[in-house]
Order: structure tokens, then sequence, then C-alpha cells
């Protein structure tokens, strides 16, 4: 099976149990990256069972607009029922990696406004400790400089996201994102709590504090569920 098959299959899985987890009129939270976009195509023909969605990103929104989803500011919204968003890499206890797709402070948002959140992702993205994807982390341009050297004194390698033209990349916010190659994280919640503690750091890419209450897995033989304690 390729890649392309499981992240549809989980995709699907996602949107069953949403469906079967979630009341009518409800609004959906929605994350980003090409997991999700297979879970948005797989819920559209579902969108108005939903008040609407709240989305991580600019391309999430689009896609869910295309599908005649309402997408809806998050401040006009006090929680969501569940979040599904994708991970760059999972950890056995729910702690992930995220921002591969740039969208990290807008999918924390999203995660901290949720009841639960599901991680939906083949199963390639789990791992036992995070650190081998390169931990993205978004900063103010002015402060770029500066927490280059503090990550290059915790060990890790920064390097300045590009687009495919060679420009700096730019988020949804205005901003700049280092990834950091080389850094083991042993202890996850530490580290985001550390690395958020420096001016300039908008979102660090680690979830520890908006870990994943359940995973979708899609295996060469099916969907597995993990409940994250
Ligand atoms: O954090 C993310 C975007 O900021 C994505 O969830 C993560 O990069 C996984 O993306 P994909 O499903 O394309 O592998």
């Amino acid at each position: 099976m390729t890649q392309d098959e499981l992240k549809r299959q989980v995709g699907q899985a996602a949107v069953e149990y949403v469906l079967a987890h979630t009341g009518a009129g409800v609004v959906l939270g929605v994350g980003t990256g090409s997991t999700v976009n297979c879970f948005i195509d797989a819920m559209a023909p579902h969108r108005d069972r939903f008040q609407g969605a709240v989305s991580s990103s600019l391309a999430s929104t689009q896609r869910l607009e295309h599908h005649g989803f309402t997408v809806i500011d998050p401040n006009a919204v006090t929680s969501v029922p569940v979040y599904v968003d994708g991970a760059d890499e999972i950890d056995p206890r729910g702690n992930m990696v995220k921002g591969g797709g740039g969208a990290l402070t807008r999918e924390k948002i999203l995660a901290s406004l949720a009841d639960v959140f599901v991680c939906i992702a083949d199963a390639s993205k789990r791992v036992p400790v995070l650190g081998g994807f390169p931990l993205p982390i978004e900063v103010v341009p002015m402060a770029r400089a500066l927490i280059e050297r503090r990550v290059r004194a915790l060990g890790g390698m920064p390097t300045l996201r590009a687009n495919p033209d060679g420009t700096a990349f730019v988020t949804d916010n205005g901003h700049q994102i280092l990834d950091v190659r080389g850094l083991t994280v042993g202890d996850p919640l530490a580290f985001e709590q550390q690395v958020n503690a420096w001016p300039g750091v908008l979102t660090m890419g680690v979830f520890a504090l908006q870990r994943a209450d359940m995973g979708l897995f899609a295996t060469a033989t099916g969907i597995e569920t993990v409940r994250f304690g």
C-alpha cells in the first residue's frame, strides 16, 4: 500500500470517528497537512452536519471552503469537541513534533481549544523518542539570530526554512521558521516549556502541553487506534 493510500485510509477512519463521537451542529477542529487534506476531502459529504469548522491554516481554510464548509473564527468559539490533525512524529505518550507544514502556531491554538485531539498519521510517524524529525520553531524575525545561538548552545543545528525559490519561508502569521536538527527530546514537556520561554519564540513544534489524546494510525493491515493516558 502506498503512503497516499495509507493517508486516505486514516482520513476516512477519522471521519468515522468524528461522526460516531459528535452530535449534529458542532464545530469541527481541522489541522493542516497532506493527511488532514484526506480527512477534509472524506468529510466533505457530511459538511451540513456541522455548524462549521475552525481551521489551522490558510491552506486548510481554502480546502474547507472549496468543499462548502463554513470556516469560523476561533475567537467565536469557546471549545471544539474534537480536533483532527497530523504529526511529523508522535511518541508512545502522545507527545508530538508538528510544524512540518509551517502551521504549528495555529495548530497549537486549536489543539488548546479541543476537548479531544485526534492525531492521524501513517504508522511510520510513531517513534520511541522525539527528535529525528527537524524540530520547527516559529520565530519573530528580529530574534532569529538570538534563537539560533540558543539552539546551538543546546547542541542543535538550526536552519532557516526556505521556499523552493530560496526565499525565506513566511508563516501565515508573518514569521519565520527555524528547523533544528540534532536534538533528542528526552523530556518533551520540559523542553517545550524551556524553549517557549525564550523571547522571540512564537511557538515551538513540540506538542507536549497539547499532546494527542488518541491516535489513528494507518498500517498495511488496517487502522490501529491508540488512546494515550
Ligand atoms: O504539523 C503539521 C503542519 O504544520 C502537519 O500535521 C505535519 O507536518 C504532518 O503533515 P503530513 O500529514 O503532510 O505528513
